[in-house]
């Protein structure tokens, strides 16, 4: 079995490709797979924050399909940072620059897109759908709102305003001072709302603080379901930029190139807000990167066991830290 390491931003996955394996998984030897492979202590190498499940799509139209499991195991419906390495990958694997892949909720395009830095294999994913409604976020606040834009959480002890929103994964956004970035708040909240029981959220949330630099400039920090403290969040950066948009929309535009700043690095989106009607959605850009390849049995996989893996590092870790340590980024 081979799996390719790769990150968006720093938020690393390991891949597998269904169509190069020689027995098909069940659902629980996925899962199984997922948490071992991406333990950070026991795991495949390093770890990793997500497995990314690459299959032929099952009807008409997408050049293939993504699956992404988090490192517990859990299934998420959308994984903006692995859906630009799927993207690559099939690119590469079908010599297209411009496609769609099927995801759960939807067939999203991808396209290839001009190298942010030399050796920094950069790519576009269209982010969608969009829904500010508790009954898709699967959201229980304040009596049982329909929607939660720009308000407190009475069911919470926080002082902070939140924005909910899914991509269609779901998303818990609030804007903070950089005392509060820096702070355990985001880990204590991102805890108690993925403790898998608690009210509010009983299916869990990915949830991030924002905080605006500057004109068309962010940092987000998210604590993500499934998996904690990442680097970058990819459906994070892009549900935060659209809520950036909507609420503060005199230094965060709309249909303009917002940079993105996280632990990771940066990524580019661009939010599509649709003013006349229409479904919102946001153009999310940013490396690619692939690391390293690794053999080792599914047997062994499955068992936790690595100690025979064999892995073949490529060049491009040393290309994305070139990039990430040129940039003029403000803290
Ligand atoms: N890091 C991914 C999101 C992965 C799924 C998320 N943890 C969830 O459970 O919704 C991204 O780049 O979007």
């Amino acid at each position: 079995m081979e799996l390719l390491k790769v990150h968006g931003s720093g938020n690393d996955f390991y891949m597998l490709d269904a169509q190069k394996m020689d027995k098909q998984l069940s659902e629980s030897e996925l899962r199984q797979l997922a948490i071992n492979i991406c333990d950070r202590d026991n795991g495949l190498i390093d770890g990793a924050d997500g497995l990314l499940f690459v299959d032929k799509a099952d009807h008409e139209g997408p050049l293939g399909r993504m699956r992404v499991i988090n490192a517990d195991g859990s299934e998420a419906s959308m994984c903006g940072n692995g859906l630009r390495s799927v993207a690559r990958y099939l690119a590469e694997e079908n010599r297209q620059q411009s496609f769609s892949v099927q995801t759960m909720e939807a067939d999203l395009p991808v396209a290839k897109m001009p190298d942010l830095a030399e050796g920094v294999a950069t790519y576009q994913a269209h982010i969608a759908p969009v829904s500010f409604k508790a009954e898709d976020l699967k959201m229980h606040v304040n009596d049982g709102a329909d929607t939660l834009v720009d308000q407190a959480i009475a069911e919470l002890d926080t002082n902070l305003k939140f924005t909910a929103v899914a991509v269609p994964n779901p998303h818990l956004i609030a804007f903070v001072d950089q005392d509060t970035l820096e702070s355990d708040e985001l880990g204590e909240l991102g805890r108690y709302l993925n403790n898998g029981n608690n009210p509010v959220f009983p299916d869990g949330v990915n949830v991030s603080f924002v905080r605006i630099i500057g004109q068309n400039n962010i940092f987000v920090r998210t604590f993500e379901r499934g998996v904690g403290y990442t680097n970058a969040c990819g459906t994070a950066m892009s549900a935060s930029s659209l809520v950036s948009v909507l609420l503060h929309s005199d230094e965060v535009a709309n249909n303009a190139e917002i940079t993105v700043q996280n632990p990771g690095g940066i990524v580019k989106t661009r939010v599509h807000h649709q003013i006349a009607g229409g479904e919102d959605y946001i153009d999310l850009i940013g490396n690619a990167t692939f690391v390293r390849t690794v053999n080792l049995s599914l047997e062994d996989a499955l068992n936790g066991d690595f100690s025979h893996a064999v892995k073949e590092e490529t060049d491009e870790q040393k290309s994305y830290e070139d990039f990430v340590a040129g940039l003029q980024l403000q803290q």
